[in-house]
């Protein structure tokens, strides 16, 4: 067939309209997550070998605690915050009836009112140092009936964090300057410009990027390919020698096993892969672009923002292909043929495709600790491993997890998670609680530690494990063991006969410990292990496979090789526009380099080729209708009748403006 183009003297000019790389959303269609619970454990022996206090390595046992300063914990400002303030968000609650429920129920058992809310009286829970003033009272007088009298310890302050928060824009607002040091007060409600509505603020930023990040990954373009000719000397007519361009690098996610969370990802949010070198004369073909390793710690989950689950990785070493680099464009040898010694063509590198991730962690700990505020959950950490979290005498000294390594002879080991502390409300956001509890989802054992010395252990114990029902009722299935703590205290000693009697009648055998002096420790930790082995044996089956990983990168690699024949035409009639689709397409016209003459000549013929121009034409295209192809705005103009029956009508490219 003859091929005549209509270029003549019109210059081209082209009005990309819309990105033309590859879109990644097409992921979608993957089934989403994994089984979250593929955790494989290392073969462990059972029944458990003695506990060596001093056998971890210092290396496994991290800690994220930063211990506020107690000023933080003065009662300044606890008049003016009256605990209305703190109800009425909680009402604004969906989950508050359900509470409401709940404390009925637990005063229905303990003998209070429970309309008035349950006050920290209730709990029984005391804090040396932390005594509410008889000025308190005085200032609070007319909030008496709520509060209950000779209240100890109020946690309204900690009650102000909206949680699962994503305002990104005030990350900053929540330090005073100092790295590390967080501004914990209860600034929380603030008037919107109309007046109206109250704001919550967020969670304070280190807390949330602990666990949760959002990140941007981009591979790399690649490399152009040249126009080049060799001029040697008694090398006449030397021929094409412009090289191809290299490839683009990868985004590669992979596993750092000294990684603890996604602290680090609030610094840097942008990972982008290097581009391949341009190709060179002489065939010199470019360099591959430098590949991008995201490392992000043992069990994150890596979900395409607002999408699907693209995958779960848990285990040191894993490392998944995310994004493959862009092709390298082919330089004017590679489009040598009998045809054509002289090209004057190369392409364009393949851009890089590019998305928004959301990592999220929970953590991988074998075994997690839970209990209310001060209880000794992380003085019983430190004692057992080698971490080092803070430990002092008020709630909330823990505002995020800590992770220790138990090891145990022959090469054994059991990482245990250290939670804050977990109050009244936490499943509907009260407290430090809530914003941690799912990282016990991966803990396949609860330690549940009961501070002896409070008013009503057993009342302490029912409100931790209610809350963690409401929370979950999976989590509320995990096995878990009781541990009475602080038994060197008289007042504790004196009430573990009656606590005991109380849940064995239940059928539930509690331990009794004191973590301080380590009494009691071993035999919480060996079953604690017992329990780890069982369920390890149980949950042998569902291993993630590895080499499914690399998954999403395979999927655009199909998608890239897309046939250039596969398109889509839609027309618009009120705007006499066609818009012609396909990757395929999309992709080569991003490849294009319009700067060399000979590829107006090839997009001619591909057109051609692929059957664009016969659909165009069978729908009835017009004289001046805008083609839209690829991203590239072009005009349609009937070819002069001169190149004989066969050319019929054929349609250029040229300036729309
Ligand atoms: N006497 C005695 N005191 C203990 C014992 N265990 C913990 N404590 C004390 O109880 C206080 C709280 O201990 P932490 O380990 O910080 O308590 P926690 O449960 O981690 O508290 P949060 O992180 O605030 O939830 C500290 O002053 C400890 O010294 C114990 O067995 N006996
Ligand atoms: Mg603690």
């Amino acid at each position: 067939m003859a091929f005549s183009t209509v270029f003549s003297a019109t210059t081209l000019h082209f009005k990309p309209l819309s990105s033309s790389r590859p879109q990644t959303n097409s992921n979608k269609q993957r089934p989403s997550n994994k089984n979250p619970k593929t955790r494989k454990l290392k073969s462990l022996s059972y029944p458990p070998p003695a506990l060596h206090s001093s056998a971890v390595e210092g290396g496994d046992a991290t800690t994220f605690t930063r211990l506020p300063p107690k000023d933080d914990f003065i009662f300044d400002n606890l008049a003016s915050q009256s605990l209305s303030e703190e109800i009425k968000l909680s009402d604004s609650n969906p989950a508050a009836t359900t509470t409401r429920k709940l404390d009925e129920k637990l005063g229905e058992k303990y003998g209070f009112d429970s309309r008035n809310g349950i006050s920290q009286e209730n709990l029984g829970l005391g804090y040396e140092g932390y005594e509410v003033t008889d000025d308190l009272d005085d200032e609070n007088e007319g909030n008496d009936e709520r509060s209950g009298k000779n209240m100890r310890f109020d946690y309204g302050r900690f009650e102000l964090y909206e949680v699962g928060s994503d305002d990104e824009h005030d990350d900053e607002d929540d330090f005073d300057g100092e790295e590390g040091l967080m501004v914990f007060e209860s600034e929380g409600v603030e008037e919107e410009e109309d007046g109206t509505k109250e704001k919550e603020k967020g969670v304070p930023a280190v807390m949330r990027c602990f666990d949760r990040a959002k990140i941007f990954v981009k591979a790399g373009d690649g490399g152009n390919g040249v126009v080049a000719f060799r001029r040697e000397k008694f090398v006449p007519l030397g021929g094409p020698s412009g090289g191809d361009g290299g490839r683009g690098g990868n985004v590669y996610v992979e596993v750092d096993g000294a990684m603890n969370s996604l602290l680090p990802f609030r610094k840097s949010v942008h990972f982008r892969a290097g581009r391949g070198s341009h190709g060179q004369g002489q065939q010199k073909n470019g360099a591959k672009g430098e590949n991008v390793v995201v490392k992000v710690p043992p069990g994150t989950v890596v979900r395409e923002s607002g999408g699907d689950v693209l995958f779960e990785l848990l285990h040191p070493g894993q490392r998944a292909l995310l994004l493959p680099g862009g092709r390298g464009g082919r330089g004017n040898a590679s489009f040598k043929t009998g045809m054509n010694k002289v090209p004057k063509i190369a392409e364009n590198g393949e851009e890089g495709p590019e998305m928004w991730l959301e990592l999220e962690l929970k953590l991988v700990a074998d075994v997690g600790i839970v209990g209310a505020p001060n209880a000794g959950k992380s003085t019983f950490l430190s004692v057992i491993s080698a971490a080092q979290p803070a430990i002092a005498n008020y709630p909330f000294t823990t505002l995020l997890p800590n992770l220790g390594v138990v090891s145990f002879d022959y090469d054994a080991t059991m990482v245990v998670a250290d939670l804050p502390g977990l109050l009244e409300g936490a499943h509907r956001g009260f407290g430090l609680g809530h914003e941690f509890l799912r990282h016990t989802e991966r803990c396949s054992v609860l330690v549940h530690i009961v501070d002896g010395s409070s008013e009503q252990p057993e009342y302490e114990f029912d409100a931790v494990r209610l809350e963690l029902e409401m929370f979950s009722p999976e989590l509320a299935e995990k096995p878990y063991i009781v541990a009475y703590n602080k038994m060197d205290l008289p007042e504790a000693s004196e009430n573990w006969p009656s606590f005991k009697e109380a849940l064995q009648a239940r059928g539930i055998e509690p331990f009794c410990m004191s973590a301080v002096t380590g009494n009691g420790t071993q035999e919480v930790t060996n079953s604690a292990y017992e329990l780890v082995c069982k369920n390890a044996a149980n949950k042998e089956e569902g291993i993630l496979d590895p080499t499914d990983l690399d998954y999403v990168a395979d999927m655009m690699q199909k998608q890239r090789a897309a046939p250039i024949s596969e398109f889509e035409i839609s027309h618009d009639s009120s705007t006499k526009t066609w818009h012609v689709m396909g990757a395929g397409l999309q992709r080569f016209v991003q490849m294009t380099n319009w700067r060399y003459k000979d590829s107006e000549r090839r997009f001619q013929h591909v057109l051609e080729a692929c059957g664009v121009n016969k659909s165009l034409m069978k729908l009835g295209v017009k004289e001046g209708d805008t083609v839209i192809v690829g991203g590239m705005e072009l005009v349609w103009h009937d070819a002069p009748d001169s190149s004989g029956p066969t050319s019929g009508k054929k349609w250029a490219a040229e300036s729309v403006e």
